[in-house]
């Protein structure tokens, strides 16, 4: 399974503001967060691990609807092969301190708050609009301190596959675009993976293309870095990089 080319959703250094937007708040009666909800710790390593909580949220059916319908979704590009591409999803990004487009993604972000201690960046999203969108093997760099972070990413839509493999694989076993070594986490709609401790150092994360699916996925993704630790060097995921030869 390939995608087009790595690429970790835009996420942005966090602001002053901790507060989230109150749009819609208390609206919605009822809770749709399982409060019984089963949360599994898969242990990667020894500082790696990857928190799976199936049907952790109800209704991320319709969730998926109204997110599709009212989000501003925009067409992301990265530089790849000498020129931009544009990247095989659609992204939108709600930055802290502005209102929250859906109650439900409010009751969340305050669950996640709450559950994990730590206070979240933004709300990154991802729309694959169906199989033919993907995003491929990558560590989210962008958040540049890897040492120790939670990325919550809630599923609504379709289920595909979630894969994880370690970066560390000897250069020997590494065949291109060889995927035998990873895990499929297979999120489906309402299901939580949170990927914590060192896994944005340590492995990599895709969300391959599935030839035939027809329906769509949006993942909502909560990110939050120790900031402690070296500090990635290099490009973003999108800038300009170029391997020919200075003219
Ligand atoms: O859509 C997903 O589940 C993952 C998205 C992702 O890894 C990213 O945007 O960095
Ligand atoms: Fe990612």
């Amino acid at each position: 399974m390939t995608s087009d080319f790595p690429a970790p959703a835009g996420t942005s250094d966090p602001g002053p503001d901790a507060s989230v937007g109150t749009a819609g708040e208390g609206a919605r009666g009822t809770s749709l967060i399982a409060p019984g909800a089963t949360f599994e710790r898969i242990q990667l390593d020894d500082r790696s691990w990857i928190d799976v909580a199936r049907n952790w949220m109800t209704g991320a059916e319709q969730l998926y609807a109204e997110l599709a319908r009212t989000l501003p979704w925009k067409q992301g590009s990265a530089w790849r092969y000498e020129r931009y591409l544009e990247e095989p999803r659609l992204t939108a990004w709600i930055a802290r301190g502005r209102a929250v487009p859906s109650p439900a993604l409010l009751e969340a972000y305050r669950a996640l708050r709450r559950r994990y201690q730590v206070d979240f960046d933004g709300f990154g999203l991802s729309w694959y609009r169906d199989g033919n969108d993907s995003v491929g093997f990558h560590r989210d760099r962008e958040m540049r301190w890897l040492d120790n972070t939670v990325i919550a990413i809630l599923t609504t839509g379709a289920r595909r596959p979630f894969l994880v493999k370690s970066r560390h694989v000897p250069a020997g076993r590494r065949i291109l675009n060889d995927d035998s070594d990873a895990r499929d986490l297979a999120p489906g709609p309402g299901d939580l993976l949170v990927l914590g401790g060192r896994c944005q150092a340590d492995w990599l994360h895709a969300v391959p293309k599935v030839p035939g699916v027809v329906e769509g996925r949006i993942s909502v993704q909560w990110r939050w870095t120790s900031r402690t630790g070296p500090p990635e060097r290099g490009p973003g995921y999108g800038a300009p990089r170029t391997f020919s030869r200075p003219r």
